[in-house]
C-alpha cells in the first residue's frame, strides 16, 4: 500500500535576526521522519543558523530575535519551557569532534549520568549500544577506559555520534560532521548516517555536493537566508527547478 511520508518537523514563516541583520527569511519547510535532509548553499547563507533553530541552540547567542513557528511532532518548540528536554530529543553533532578530556566510556555515559542514571549495568548497556549504533564498538571495546582524545579524528567524530545516541534522541542535527575528516573516516561516517536513519531523523549541513547527493533523501538549498528550493535529492541534483539551484550545484557560484 502507498504510504505517505510522515513529517517530523514543521517550520513555518521562520525569520531570524542577529541584531539588525536578518539571517533567515520566511523559511517554510517540512522535514520528513526517518529521512536524511541535507542543507546546502554558499558560505553565510544561513545553513548553520537554520540548523541551530531546530533545537534552540541560537538561544545561547545574544541579540537573536526569532519569529515564526517550529513544531517537532506537532509541538511548538519555542513555547516549551523545557529546553533541556528538547535538546535531548533533538541532539546535535558539531563540525569538529568536541569530546571531553575523559575516557571513551565516560564521554558516552556523560549525558545519561547527568540525567540521573547511576546503575553500572544500565550504563554499560547504554555505552555498548551507543558505540555499536555509531559503528565504533569493535574499534574501541578493548580500550573503553582510555582517553577519548587519544583516538583519531574520525573515531572521535563517531564517539560524538555515540554520545548523541546515548541520549536516545529522535532527531540528530549534524553541522558539517565530516569537514575535518580524511576520506576514509568520511566514508565511515557517511555509511553510518545511512544506517542511522532507520531510527532517527537526520538533518545535515554540508558543503560537499557529492556528500549531499550520496547521503540525503531530501535536499534544501539556501541563499542569503532564503530557502530557494527543497525537494527530493535526486530531483534537486538532476532537474532543479530554480536557476540559482542549478548554478550552485554545478559549481557556477559559491
Ligand atoms: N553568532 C552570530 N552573531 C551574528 N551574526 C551571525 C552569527 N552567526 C552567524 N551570523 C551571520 O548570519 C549569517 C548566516 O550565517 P551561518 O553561519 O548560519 O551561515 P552558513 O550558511 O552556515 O555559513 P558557513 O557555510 O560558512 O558555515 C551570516 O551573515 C553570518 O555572518
Amino acid at each position: 500500500m502507498y504510504k505517505l511520508d510522515e513529517n517530523k518537523i514543521e517550520i513555518k514563516d521562520l525569520d531570524l535576526f542577529y541584531g539588525e541583520n536578518q539571517a533567515l527569511k520566511k523559511v517554510d519547510m517540512l522535514i520528513k521522519k526517518n529521512k536524511v535532509t541535507a542543507l546546502i548553499g554558499p558560505s553565510g547563507c544561513g545553513k548553520s543558523t537554520f540548523l541551530r533553530t531546530l533545537n534552540r541552540m541560537n538561544d545561547l547567542i545574544e541579540n537573536v530575535k526569532i519569529e515564526g513557528k517550529i513544531e517537532v511532532d506537532g509541538e511548538d518548540i519555542y513555547q516549551t519551557e523545557d529546553v533541556i528536554d528538547l535538546r535531548t530529543k533533538v541532539g546535535m553533532v558539531f563540525q569538529k569532534p568536541n569530546l571531553f578530556p575523559m575516557s571513551i566510556y565516560d564521554n558516552v555515559a556523560y549525558g545519561p549520568r547527568v540525567h540521573g542514571i547511576r546503575d553500572k549495568k544500565k550504563l554499560d548497556k547504554i555505552v555498548e549500544e551507543s558505540l555499536k549504533g555509531a559503528a565504533i564498538w569493535d574499534e574501541v571495546k578493548d580500550r573503553l577506559k582510555s582517553s577519548a582524545l587519544g583516538l583519531s579524528g574520525g573515531q572521535q567524530q563517531r564517539i560524538c555520534i555515540a554520545r548523541a545516541i546515548a541520549m536516545k534522541p529522535e532527531v540528530i542535527l549534524m553541522d558539517e560532521p565530516t569537514s575535518a575528516l580524511d576520506p576514509i573516516s568520511t566514508a565511515k561516517v557517511e555509511n553510518l548516517i545511512e544506517d542511522l536513519k532507520k531510527d532517527y531523523t537526520i538533518v545535515i549541513v554540508t558543503h560537499n555536493m557529492q556528500q549531499a547527493a550520496r547521503v540525503s533523501d531530501e535536499t534544501a538549498f539556501f541563499l542569503n537566508g532564503e530557502l530557494i528550493e527543497y525537494d527530493d535529492t535526486n530531483v534537486m541534483f538532476n532537474s532543479p527547478k530554480d536557476k540559482r539551484t542549478q548554478d550552485y550545484i554545478t559549481g557556477r557560484f559559491g
